[in-house]
């Protein structure tokens, strides 16, 4: 299943923050945010997939999460920042190729055939690997580290990208196989755009087996694509995509049309991406991994993005001249999102108030993104108190109300979601702004849980009056309605 993946570089950004965002698009994944402190981490781990077991290190920090709701499934965090302002996302599922899966399998759980077998315990996976790193890292950097020898201790059993931040850096980690990976750390002045495809077009191994300054990767990596013939390319440059990466024709639907819209979007006028002599059209495969925006990026460009369905182009879904191409390409802004965050890192404040999350629950193109302090012992029951039972009481499921009734009619209701998604940001921004004021001012950072209940109470409040104007709008749209009335 499919998510879509944005890295922003300090440089890139418009106040000097990193961010790495990502829509966790599982399908319709019933999901909350939480804080889990030290006391809740677990000591031993056990995946529900893999059935691996894994014992985790003493003193976890605390960290913000977005656990599915139901249990059985396992934990699911997909995102968090923990108490040392380190982010973490995973994961981008990502493709890789049948060379480099024969070279290196996947570790997959071996369930015993028969009573005199043992079952086998297959590696780690997206299900795990928040909650197995982010309590244990102070950097980016040490992110990819630590989750480097978890795979080549472990193994996986599917191919994924993994993103880490914190104050100055970004980092970007792809699996190879079951074993083996690469990272870098993305150029401070741009932009990551990821579709569920290996992304990286560019890699320098020399720096990653001398100074490792923003290269690292598995020991063995040269080795390894040696000796099983994996190189493909002919210019003599090192391109990961061409070597550990997929180009099918799937790809040209469901994942480079997503990274085309995005690229136009950051950077109209780096490319030319229209048009018949277009440099990259929306099935290209040489789309450039990363890029330098036009314009510096705010949290609401990467909302954007991340909400995006083709709009201005023949392709979107919902509106515009019908050419026969309407929809004919994947969205960014799916139906079956459970969650979709922004970690963001900030320079300019205290370290108590430098991780902001922004969460957006549901379909992102229909949800208002609700940014919130991290460093709290607990957050507010309006994101954190949710059942498997539809709710207006909570943002998820009031989210995913809008999300499904607005759908049906967007061009009518489209207005109402642009205007709920600036209010939320705007009265957001405004208390971040006020409470960034108070604290630095006042050193009581144990203000950030009443920011934080202000700041739910205000999306409440803004939720519920779009979900009455939605409802309405939709309630007139049905099919049973009639124009006449009694009087
Ligand atoms: N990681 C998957 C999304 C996913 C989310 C939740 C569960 C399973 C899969 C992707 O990138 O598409």
């Amino acid at each position: 299943m499919p998510c879509t993946t944005v890295l922003v570089g300090r440089k890139a950004s418009n106040d000097g923050s990193t961010m790495i965002a990502r829509t966790d698009d599982g399908h319709f994944d019933v999901k909350k945010l939480i804080k889990v402190t030290p006391k809740d981490q677990p000591k031993k781990y056990k995946s529900k997939i893999s059935h691996v077991e894994i014992d985790l290190p003493e003193n976890p920090l605390g960290y913000t999460s977005c656990p599915s709701v139901d249990p059985k499934e396992g934990i699911w965090a997909a995102t968090g920042i923990n108490e040392a302002n380190v982010g973490m996302t995973a994961t981008e599922t990502i493709t890789s190729n049948p060379r480099v899966l024969a070279a290196d399998p996947l570790v997959v759980y071996q369930k015993a055939k028969s009573r005199k077998e043992k079952d086998v315990p297959g590696g780690i996976g997206e299900e795990d690997i928040v909650v197995l790193v982010l309590p244990y890292i102070r950097t980016a950097r040490e992110g990819v580290e630590r989750l480097g020898k978890l795979l080549e201790q472990y193994g996986t059993y599917e191919s994924n990208g993994i993103a880490f931040n914190d104050e100055h850096e970004v980092w970007w980690m792809e699996t190879i196989g079951g074993h083996h990976w690469m990272a870098r750390r993305i150029p401070e002045d741009r932009v990551v755009i990821m579709p569920n495809q290996f992304g990286m077009d560019e890699f320098d191994l020399k720096d990653a087996f001398d100074k490792q300054e923003a290269h690292l990767c598995s020991a063995d990596l040269k080795e390894f694509i040696r000796d099983n013939h994996l190189d493909l390319n002919q210019d003599g440059k090192f391109n990961p995509r061409n070597i550990f990466g997929s180009r099918r024709d799937m790809d040209h639907i469901y994942n480079t049309p997503r990274a085309w819209f995005m690229g136009r979007y950051l950077t109209p006028t780096g490319y030319s991406w229209d048009g018949p002599n277009a440099e990259f059209t929306p099935e290209s495969d040489n789309i450039p991994w990363s890029l330098k925006p036009d314009r510096k990026v705010a949290a609401e460009d990467v909302k954007y993005m991340l909400s995006s369905h083709y709009q201005g182009t023949p392709y979107d879904p919902y509106i515009g001249r019908d050419t026969g191409c309407r929809g004919m390409y994947r969205s960014i802004g799916i139906n079956r999102t459970g969650v979709t965050s922004i970690c963001q890192i900030r320079p300019d404040v205290p370290d108590a108030i430098k991780g902001i999350e922004w969460i957006v629950f549901g379909s992102t193109t229909f949800g208002a993104a609700l940014p919130v302090y991290t460093n709290v012992s607990v957050m507010p029951d309006y994101l954190s108190k949710v059942t498997l039972d539809t709710s207006t009481e909570n943002y998820y499921w009031s989210s995913r109300l809008i999300g499904a009734l607005a759908d049906p009619c967007y061009a009518s209701t489209v207005q109402n979601i642009e205007r709920y998604e600036l209010t939320v940001m705007t009265k957001a921004r405004t208390l971040i702004r006020e409470y960034d004021r108070k604290m630095t001012e006042s050193g009581n950072f144990s203000l950030t849980e009443e920011a934080n209940e202000k700041l739910s109470a205000m999306a409440k409040e803004e939720t519920i009056s779009t979900l009455n104007k939605v409802l309405l709008t939709a309630s007139e749209k049905m099919k049973n309605g009639y124009n006449l009335a009694d009087n």
